[in-house]
């Protein structure tokens, strides 16, 4: 019999500033207090997310053609639908994965912060916060089947789960190669990777923005385990379902005690961050690099 559920997603979620959603794209939302919701299969345009066959874990899909950048509306789609799972108290863990082949995700997308101004620069740094806030902190088991290249915003993403599964391709790379763009990973990418690596593997990846091929990342400790590419996804599923035999409230509290204190770095200045960002990304010398970074991008097909 299919399974289903009551899902309450609060009307708060629907009121903060940059959530300007786009309804078309999120068909099952309503702003009303709360809307029931099949949990056979759910998401949103860009964001698919589909119960697995083990009970209480749910994989939630990227689907935006055709590198998963983290456009303002995958972002938005990606918080809300991880608040609806968060809400409905059946789900204890998720894998994160791409519809992209050979992409987990390119990571921010740089038309959002390239040629335009600084209000839109202001509402998509809110909102890359509030996707590395929600997922850093969230009380589900997160699990990142990186089925892709993962650089930047992509490798952030994963390195908030709380374990990572890389397909062994080496055509595929994870770093935060933020450097080479001309452009800083701000402190709480640092943070994170911080505690991921350790101080002097981070301070050597961030200065050289070096992008990991699989093997080396392991090594590194960026990801846990290297599997081929057809088993990306059950091997997250099995790495779950050994997560589930923890007693939730015990490895939830061990979480928080393990992440607020760097969460808590953004959430005490998170104004005076999205200032920084700003003014920073505003600067000519940055959107020239930052153009010739995308002209390269754009020529390398032709
Ligand atoms: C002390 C002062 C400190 C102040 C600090 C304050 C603030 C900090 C400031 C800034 C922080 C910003 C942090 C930024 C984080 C980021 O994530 S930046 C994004 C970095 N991403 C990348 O470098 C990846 C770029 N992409 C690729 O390497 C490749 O595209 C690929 C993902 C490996 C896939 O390769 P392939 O399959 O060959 O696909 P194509 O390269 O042909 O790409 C297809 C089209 O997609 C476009 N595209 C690729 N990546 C992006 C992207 N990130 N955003 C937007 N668009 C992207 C690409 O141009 C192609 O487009 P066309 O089809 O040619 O139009």
């Amino acid at each position: 019999m299919a399974l289903t559920a009551v899902v309450r997603i609060p009307t708060r979620a629907l009121l903060r500033p940059w959530a300007r959603l786009r309804d078309s794209a999120l068909g099952w939302m309503e702003p009303v207090g709360g809307v029931e919701v099949s949990t056979q299969r759910f998401g949103s345009q860009r964001v698919l997310v589909e119960p697995a066959s083990a009970a209480g874990v749910a994989v939630m899909t990227f689907k935006n053609p055709p590198v998963n950048s983290l456009s303002l509306e995958l972002l938005t789609e990606l918080v809300i639908n991880l608040e609806k799972l968060e809400n409905d108290k059946t789900f204890r863990g998720v894998v994160l994965t791409s519809d992209c082949p050979g992409i987990f995700s390119a990571g921010l997308d740089l038309t959002e912060i390239c040629g335009r101004n600084p209000a839109h620069y202001a509402e998509y740094w809110k909102a890359v916060q509030e996707m590395w806030l929600r997922l850093y902190l969230s009380n589900l088991m997160l699990v990142a089947a990186i089925n892709g290249a993962c650089p930047a915003g992509g490798c952030l993403m994963s390195l908030t789960c709380d374990y990572r599964v890389m397909a062994d391709n080496p055509k595929y790379a994870i770093g935060l190669n933020e450097t080479l763009l001309g452009i800083v990973a701000p402190f709480w990418f640092k943070d994170t990777l911080v505690n991921t690596i350790g101080h002097r593997a981070s301070e050597r990846a961030l200065q050289l923005g070096l992008l990991f091929p699989p093997t080396e990342a392991l090594q590194v400790g960026m990801v846990d385990r290297l599997v081929p590419e057809d088993q990306v996804q059950s091997t997250a599923l099995s790495v779950l379902a050994q997560w589930m035999a923890i007693p939730d409230h015990a490895r939830q509290l061990t979480k928080n005690m393990m992440r607020k204190p760097t969460a808590d770095g953004l959430l005490k200045k998170r104004d005076e961050d999205i200032q920084n960002f700003v003014s920073f990304i505003s600067r000519d010398s940055i959107q020239k690099s930052l153009q010739m970074y995308l002209a390269k991008l754009r020529q390398k097909k032709g």
